[in-house]
């Protein structure tokens, strides 16, 4: 990303955005308060919203390499959660189903742990599966370039553990490039490699997630007191001793 700006009307959003170059294989967080303007970025990246700057996609084989799920995950079709995902993999695709197509579905709902909701509607279903379902009509269509926004905000803490898990399965193994808008940074530090914090649409720090999340960095940007600290297992901790 170089550069990138973006504007609603006339009110500008994100300004002077870059980052170095990201590669596939990587599991990034893009961190921020709210309203920081990481929806609006993943708008950008996508060319929904126009703007200055550019994103340089290279080495890519597909001519649809990056897909995403965004923040809301409302539904308004009745479709069993099945037809629900094979409608995303046939996206873009010719209109005829093949094998692949349907063994592709069959083995996502299972990766994400959702087999047993393949025939329900997905009106029917709570909010957290309704958003693991929005992760699995995602993951179907084999991005190279996975843009997340917010995919564990409505799962429990043992269900955002376990696809937090696939997603960097997904990175390591199939060297996708993921970028995961999300507010936990414990989570981002457990999971992520690299980290781009965005405070008032600008890029506030970017590098190894481990490297900028610093007491410094939380103060400036969030207003919280805390320290980085690894616990007894060795794996970095955020303790908050208070909020401003
Ligand atoms: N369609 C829109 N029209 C006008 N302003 C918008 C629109 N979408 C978002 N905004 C504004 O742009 C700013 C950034 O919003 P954005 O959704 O990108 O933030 P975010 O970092 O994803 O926030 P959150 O963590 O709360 O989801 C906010 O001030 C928001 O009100």
């Amino acid at each position: 990303m170089e550069k990138l700006s973006a504007a609603y009307g006339q009110t500008t959003i994100l300004e002077n955005v870059s980052t170095d170059t990201l590669m596939g294989g990587q599991l990034v967080a893009l961190l921020g308060p709210n309203a920081a303007g990481k929806s609006t970025l993943f708008r950008r990246i996508l060319g929904h919203l126009k703007g200055a700057g550019t994103v340089h996609l290279e080495g890519h084989s597909k001519d649809r390499p990056i897909c995403h799920m965004p923040q809301d995950t409302g539904v308004s079709a009745a479709l069993s959660v099945y037809e629900a995902v094979l409608l995303s993999r046939m996206q873009g695709r010719s209109l005829r189903v093949a094998d692949e197509d349907l063994a592709q579905v069959e083995n996502t709902l299972q990766y994400i742990g959702i087999s047993a909701l393949a025939q329900r509607n997905i009106a029917d279903l709570s909010g957290g599966q309704r958003q693991l379902v929005s992760a699995a009509q995602a993951i179907v269509q084999e991005p190279e370039i996975l843009l997340l926004d917010e995919p564990t905000s409505a799962l429990d803490l043992h269900r955002q553990i376990d696809l937090l898990r696939i997603l960097r399965n997904l990175a390591d193994e199939h060297k996708i490039l993921i970028i995961l808008a999300m507010h936990d940074l414990g989570h981002a530090l457990r999971f992520t490699d690299q980290a781009i914090v965005l405070n008032k649409g600008t890029v506030a720090a970017a590098g190894l997630t481990n490297e900028i999340l610093k007491p410094q960095l939380l103060r400036d940007v969030y207003q919280v007191e805390a320290r980085i600290e690894p616990c007894q297992r060795g794996r970095l901790q955020i303790i908050i001793d208070d909020v401003a």
